[in-house]
């Protein structure tokens, strides 16, 4: 019984509770459905402040449109956190250069020195690079972070209802300093990234819990749902956002919520596309273990994917590490030559 999923759900965020501060029980199943059987959804509804989305898509193509050696002044090679800006056609998704430039930015720390060999990813805490002579940029790309943070939690916590669990059932690994990832993405077409085709993101999953994405109104963000061969499009939608499941929920439910494979094709020649994930990701040294789930949804559970290009790990750091290796090849390669090492013969 598999039936070929056609399209991407809308949820009214704002229905989410009822007047008493429980969770409104409809809402709470179209959610559970739209995870489950689709792993992507788009939510409209949520608490913005009037134009916050337009304005931080606005600000984020103003700093892409500044000269090369303005923004490589926050090259991400210097940053042992994967933070700053990657050049284009620099990222690599199945081992295939992507149409994009970006800012990878996350929750402002201090890099923690000394970190025991085995945990390597406590490294990934750190500082941003921002530009200083363009201070809106880290303002709104902060603020909007925020937004997303409380949005991602309202989403999970409805999510554990929908598994029987308590709504505060996944605060624990988000407690304390939380290691949520922001995007600033530049998608360009026409061949300006000879070597990616029409590739602007490849396929792949997302590291984390729950990823909710801004895009802007160009499109080419795709979706493969479980077991079926056709992709679908997500279609711009003004106003609301983009979520998706990421690999710590496939794993903590046996796969009975997805890590949805999706790409993004890069726009036309001449034809700029923007987009903000916010990846909604919990303590670098969370592990997840599997949830009890309901037997009618136990029943329902497809195991976790079995792809030896990507095995999911139930530490978070672990996973989100492998990321990042091999996404950034030449970060990896100056920060971490022991694990590029180790991972090449392994
Ligand atoms: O830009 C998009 O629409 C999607 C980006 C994405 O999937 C990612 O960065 O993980
Ligand atoms: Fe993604």
């Amino acid at each position: 019984m598999n039936n070929v999923v056609t399209e991407i759900p809308v949820l009214d965020i704002s229905t989410s509770r009822d007047a008493d501060g429980s969770f409104n029980s409809k809402f709470v199943a179209d959610l559970l459905d739209a995870a489950h059987r689709v792993g992507f959804f788009q939510i409209v509804g949520y608490a913005s402040k009037e134009n916050q989305a337009q304005e931080l898509l606005d600000t984020v193509a103003q700093f892409f449109a500044k000269p090369v050696d303005e923004k490589i002044k926050l090259d991400n090679r210097n940053s042992a956190q994967f933070r700053g800006y990657t050049r284009l056609g620099t990222e690599i998704t199945r081992g295939r250069a992507d149409s994009r430039e970006q800012i990878d930015y996350g929750p402002e720390r201090e890099a923690l020195g000394v970190v025991p060999a085995d945990k390597p990813y406590l490294n990934l805490q750190g500082p941003n690079q921002f530009p200083d002579d363009f201070p809106q940029l880290r303002e709104q790309a902060m603020d909007w972070a925020a937004l997303m943070h409380q949005t991602g939690h309202e989403l999970l916590s409805a999510i554990s209802v929908g598994l029987g669990l308590g709504e505060d059932y996944f605060d624990e690994p988000f407690s304390g300093a939380p290691a949520w990832m922001g995007k600033l993405v530049h998608y360009v077409g026409g061949g300006l990234v000879p070597e990616a085709g029409n590739q602007g993101v490849g396929l792949h999953a997302d590291y984390g819990f729950v990823t909710l994405l801004l895009q802007d109104q160009v499109g080419g963000l795709q979706v493969q749902p479980y077991g079926q061969e056709e992709w679908i499009e997500v279609p711009p939608t003004p106003g609301a956002l983009v979520v998706n499941l990421g690999e710590m929920l496939e794993v903590a439910t046996d796969g009975y919520l997805m890590a949805t494979i999706h790409r993004v094709i890069a726009p036309p020649a001449n034809v700029d596309r923007y987009s903000v994930p916010f990846f909604y990701s919990p303590r670098l040294d969370a592990v997840i273990d599997k949830v009890q789930l309901p037997e009618h949804l136990a029943a329902e559970a497809r195991g976790v994917s079995d792809d030896p290009q990507n095995p999911m790990l139930a530490s978070y750091g672990a996973n989100v590490l492998k990321g990042w290796l091999r996404a950034h090849p030449q970060t990896a390669a100056l920060h971490y030559p022991q694990l590029v090492k180790n991972r090449a013969t392994a």
